[in-house]
C-alpha cells in the first residue's frame, strides 16, 4: 500500500467547498459512582423519548468553544466529553510509555502479541520494522496511546480476585483491539502460573470457557477471531468462534478440550442454557473470568441491551469486564452508570476526534455540473479518485456509505450499469458467506499491480498523458506522467456500497478513500463511518456529498477535522 500523504484532488476535478467552522463542544463523561461491587439488579427499557433522528436547528449562536453539529441524536443524544482529569493522566502516561517493554506483560505474551501486530498491522513493514536496519527488533512495534494507558491501568490489578470493570474508549483505528486482548491473554497465561491450584484442578483439563469477547456483527467476529488465532499456536491457547456456521456438536467438542477465548455475540451465551446436549452450562461458565464487549455502545443500545445484560448475568465469577468503543454516547454512559456502577473509564485525548491524518471534503451536489443529482456527484467523485495520481501502482478501493439499506441495490446497479464501476453492495439482507467473501478485497491490504515489463508488452518508462475533459462536466484530468502497469492489471476502482453494518470496528486496511453518499444521521455514525479510513495514522480521504437539506449546516466538518476538534 502506497503510504505518504495524498495530494488533494486537483481543483479542476471537482470543486470542493471548504466551509468556515466554529469550535466544538466537549462534554463530561460522568464517572459512575464508586462503591458497590455487584452488578446492578435489573435492566429496564430506558425511559427514552421516541427515536427522532432529525436535524435540529440550534437556535443559539455557537459560543466560541462549542460547535453543535446540529445533529439530533435520537435515543443516544450527543457524544460525551472526555473527563479532563483522564485526558491529562492519559497524555502524561502516553509520553512515558514508549515500548511494550515498559508494560507489565509476561515475556512470552509480549513477544506473541508484538508478532501478531506486525503480521496484521495496517502500517507498512517499513514503518514497523525500520527495515533499513539489519536487526528487526520488537522495539519498533510500540504501544499506541490507548494500548499504553489501558494495559498500564488494567495490569496493576490484573490478578485481583474481584470484579473490575473498565471502559476503553479511543478514536477509531487506534489499536483498541490489542488494548483489551493483551491484558486478556496475559490474564489467562498468568492464571496458569500464579493460580496453579485453580489451573490444575478446575481449568486445565476441564470442559470450561475461560474468557469471552462479545461483538455485534459476524464480520467483526471474523476479524477478532483472525487476530486471536495468530497467538493460538505461540501461546498454546484454544480459541473458538461461535457464529451461525458452528454446529452444537462442534461447539461441544471445542468446550470439551477447554476454550480459552470464545468470540461470539451475546445471545449465544444465553443460548448455551437451551442446548439439550449441554447439561451443566453454569459449570462451563464457572471459570469464565474475563469478558469484553467490543463496540460496547452498540451492544448496550436499546436493540441489544436486554440480551447483552442477560448474557453478562450468566457470568457470575468475572474478574474483568471491559467495554470497548470509539464513541461514548450520552445514553450509553447512563446505561453503564446504572448497570455497572463501579466502572472506570480509560480514555485518550483523541476520543471523539476524527483521525488526524484524514482529509475531509464536502461536495455540494446542488452546484453545477451536478445540478442536484447525488448519483452524478458520486460517479464523478469516484472517477476523479480513480484517475488522480494517488496510490500509483496499487489497486485502489473506495467505500460508499448510505443511510438506508434499501438504497444500496439501486446505487450499485447505476454505478455498474451507467458508469461502469467495479462495484459491490452489502447489507444485512445478504448471506453471511457473501458478506465475508465480498469484504475480503477491502479488509486486506491493497494489492500492488504488476509492473509493466517486456513480458506484458508495455514499456516500463513513464509516459506523458495529455489533459482530458469529461464531456458534459467540469471534470478535467490534467496532463500527467504515468508509470504504466501491465495491460490486464489496469483495473477500475473497486467500490463497496454499504450501510452502518460495515461501519463498526472493521479494519479496512486497503481503503484510502471513502464517500458519504448521505450525511450520517448522527455524530456517532459519522465517527464510525469515517473511521474506516485513515486508521493508525495512515492517510485517507473522506468526501461527503451534501444537498439542499444538509448544506446549511454540514459545512462545519472539514474545518473541525482540520483544526483537530472534537465532534459532539
Ligand atoms: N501498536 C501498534 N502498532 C502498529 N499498528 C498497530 C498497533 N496496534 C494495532 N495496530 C494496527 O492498527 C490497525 C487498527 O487497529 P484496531 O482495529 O484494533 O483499531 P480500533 O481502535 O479497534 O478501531 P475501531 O475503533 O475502528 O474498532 C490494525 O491494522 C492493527 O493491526
Amino acid at each position: 500500500m502506497a503510504s505518504g500523504t495524498y495530494g488533494s484532488l486537483p481543483s479542476q476535478f471537482i470543486k470542493f467547498y471548504a466551509r468556515s467552522t466554529r469550535n466544538v463542544n466537549v462534554n463530561k463523561i460522568s464517572s459512575a459512582s464508586k462503591g458497590r461491587k455487584k452488578l446492578a439488579g435489573s435492566v429496564g427499557p430506558t425511559k427514552q423519548g421516541k427515536d427522532n433522528k432529525k436535524f435540529a436547528k440550534t437556535n443559539k449562536k455557537p459560543q466560541s468553544s462549542i460547535l453543535k453539529t446540529n445533529y439530533h441524536f435520537g435515543n443516544y443524544g450527543g457524544l460525551k466529553e472526555l473527563e479532563l482529569r483522564n485526558k491529562e493522566i492519559a497524555a502524561s502516561l502516553v509520553n512515558k510509555i514508549t515500548s511494550f517493554d515498559d508494560l507489565k506483560i509476561l515475556p512470552n505474551v509480549r513477544q506473541a502479541m508484538i508478532k501478531a501486530i506486525k503480521d496484521e498491522s495496517i502500517l507498512k513493514n517499513k514503518e514497523l520494522d525500520n527495515s533499513e536496519t539489519e536487526t528487526k527488533t520488537s522495539k519498533e512495534v510500540v504501544p499506541s496511546p490507548i494500548q499504553a494507558v489501558a494495559i498500564k491501568k488494567i495490569s496493576k490489578t490484573l490478578m485481583n480476585n474481584s470484579l473490575q470493570s473498565h471502559i476503553i474508549a479511543a478514536e477509531t483505528g487506534s489499536g483498541k483491539t490489542m488494548s483489551y486482548l493483551i491484558p486478556l491473554i496475559d490474564f489467562l497465561k498468568r492464571e496458569e502460573t500464579e493460580r496453579p491450584d485453580v489451573w490444575e484442578s478446575q481449568v486445565k483439563n476441564k470442559a470450561v470457557i475461560r474468557s469471552v469477547i462479545l461483538v455485534p456483527t459476524h464480520e467483526l467476529m471474523e476479524q477478532v477471531y483472525q487476530t486471536v488465532m495468530k497467538t493460538e499456536k505461540l501461546l498454546d491457547l484454544h480459541c473458538c468462534k461461535w457464529d451461525m456456521n458452528l454446529s452444537y456438536d462442534e461447539l461441544i467438542e471445542a468446550i470439551k478440550s477447554r476454550v480459552d477465548i470464545l468470540i461470539t455475540t451475546p445471545p449465544k451465551i444465553t443460548n448455551l442454557f437451551n442446548i439439550r446436549k449441554i447439561s451443566r452450562p453454569d459449570r462451563i461458565l464457572s471459570q469464565l473470568k474475563f469478558a469484553v464487549l467490543d463496540e460496547a455502545d452498540t451492544l448496550l443500545d436499546k436493540s441489544w441491551l436486554e440480551e447483552t445484560h442477560a448474557a453478562i448475568r450468566k457470568l457470575p465469577n468475572l474478574n474483568h469486564l471491559i467495554f470497548c468503543s470509539a464513541t461514548i454516547p450520552v445514553e450509553f454512559n447512563k446505561t453503564i452508570g446504572r448497570l455497572f456502577p463501579n466502572v472506570e473509564s480509560i480514555i485518550t485525548p483523541r476520543l471523539h476526534k476524527l483521525p488526524r491524518s484524514l482529509q475531509f471534503k464536502v461536495i455540494d451536489s446542488t452546484l453545477n455540473p451536478f445540478k442536484g443529482s447525488k448519483i452524478k456527484t458520486l460517479a464523478q467523485t469516484l472517477y476523479a479518485i480513480n484517475n488522480d495520481n494517488t496510490e500509483p501502482g496499487y489497486q485502489k478501493k473506495c467505500l460508499v456509505f448510505v443511510n438506508e439499506k434499501k438504497d444500496v441495490p439501486d446505487l450499485v446497479s447505476k454505478l455498474k450499469g451507467i458508469y461502469g464501476h467495479d462495484c459491490v453492495g452489502l447489507t444485512g439482507e445478504d448471506s453471511l458467506d457473501k458478506r465475508i467473501e465480498s469484504i475480503k478485497d477491502f479488509v486486506n491490504p491493497s494489492v500492488a499491480l504488476p509492473k509493466a515489463d517486456a513480458k506484458t508488452g508495455i514499456s516500463a518508462e513513464t509516459t506523458k498523458q495529455q489533459e482530458i475533459t469529461i464531456p458534459g462536466s467540469n471534470i478535467k484530468i490534467p496532463e500527467r506522467t504515468e508509470t504504466p502497469v501491465a495491460k490486464d492489471a489496469i483495473s477500475k476502482l473497486k467500490v463497496l456500497v454499504t450501510t452502518d453494518l460495515m461501519a463498526r470496528g472493521l479494519n479496512f486496511r486497503g481503503v484510502r478513500n471513502l464517500v458519504l453518499f448521505d450525511v450520517p444521521n448522527s455524530a456517532i455514525d459519522l465517527v464510525h463511518r469515517v473511521g474506516r479510513t485513515a486508521r493508525m495514522n495512515q492517510s485517507g480521504r473522506v468526501f461527503m456529498i451534501i444537498d439542499k437539506k444538509t448544506k446549511s449546516w454540514a459545512k462545519g466538518l472539514p474545518k473541525a477535522v482540520k483544526n483537530n476538534q472534537t465532534i459532539s
